[in-house]
């Protein structure tokens, strides 16, 4: 039985790919199970092509569930729908379009750019910080701004569930740290506690137990769920956190089950009797 609270339910999930060059199909992710409860962070992270993208793309409803579920409300993802958003790793602005008028596309798409649309997307500019930016196009936008009007335009439409695919990957190391303080505040002022959900995509070990509530590992590919890991860090969080016992940790619990997967010789923490990483 589901968990009354449960907003996304992953259950024996399998998914993949037809290649028409070589007509065949190959599985991407195979039995994934693992639930997501209402306002939850989940970043998820395993080896490079082990289906995260595929996962993350299926949950927008761009890639078709092979079999089992993938429910979001109790309702079967059965493709794209106004609830969700979804952010890549580089930003697919309109170079035609302002800043305010990128943010605004989804809303005028959907017909709800009206005063109280408008309004959200002013309230938006600010939150971002691209107060005074609002009539600048994308080629006088740095990275870390063009991914800034990226994250507005996704949260403009008020969706369910927001969908991240390794959005800060492109930005040089600093503005991506930046980036990263940036998104906590965003969804600790803008997002947390209004019943929604977040699944971020990341390489990166140190940035998913930053940002996330909780840390879904997947296995190589194709992949299953290695396990989940609760980031018990306190919020709000801030780039001290990065320093404390507690934020090392987990990192290094979470990075051992990632290496875990790609050299399997390597004992992951688990193996030395800990299920559970303490957290300082
Ligand atoms: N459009 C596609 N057609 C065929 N195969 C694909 C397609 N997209 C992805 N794949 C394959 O599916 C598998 C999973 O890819 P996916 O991009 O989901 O992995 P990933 O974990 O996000 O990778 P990375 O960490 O390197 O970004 C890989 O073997 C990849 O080659």
């Amino acid at each position: 039985m589901n968990h009354p609270t449960s907003k996304l339910v992953v259950d024996d999930l399998r998914l993949g790919h037809w290649s028409s060059r070589t007509e065949a199909f190959s599985l991407a992710c195979d039995g994934l199970s693992f639930e997501i409860a209402e306002n939850e962070f989940v970043a998820v992270v395993g080896p490079s092509g082990c289906g995260k993208t595929t996962f993350l793309t299926a949950l927008a409803g761009l890639v078709p569930v092979t079999s089992g579920r993938l429910e979001l409300n109790g309702t079967q993802i059965s493709g794209p729908a106004p609830d969700r958003s979804l952010v890549f790793q580089q930003a697919s602005l309109f170079p035609w379009a302002t800043v305010t008028a990128n943010i605004e596309f989804g809303l005028k798409a959907q017909q709800r750019l009206d005063a109280k649309g408008r309004a959200r997307v002013a309230e938006l500019v600010e939150l971002v910080g691209l107060a005074g930016k609002e009539r600048v196009y994308p080629r006088e936008l740095s990275g870390g701004m063009s991914q800034r009007v990226n994250l507005a335009r996704a949260l403009a439409t008020d969706p369910d569930l927001l969908l991240l695919d390794e959005p800060f990957s492109a930005l040089d190391a600093q503005t991506r740290e930046v980036m990263q303080e940036e998104l906590t505040r965003i969804w600790q002022a803008d997002v947390a506690g209004q019943g929604k959900t977040a699944v971020f995509v990341t390489h990166d070990v140190p940035e998913a137990v930053f940002l996330a509530d909780r840390v879904a590992v997947f296995s190589s590919g194709p992949a299953h769920l290695v396990e989940v890991v609760d980031i018990d860090l306190p919020r709000p969080r801030d780039a001290a956190v990065k320093r404390s016992p507690g934020f090392q940790e987990l990192n290094d619990y979470i990075l051992g089950l990632v290496m875990s997967q790609t050299q399997p010789g390597r004992r992951a923490a688990s193996d030395r009797g800990s299920n559970t990483p303490v957290v300082g």
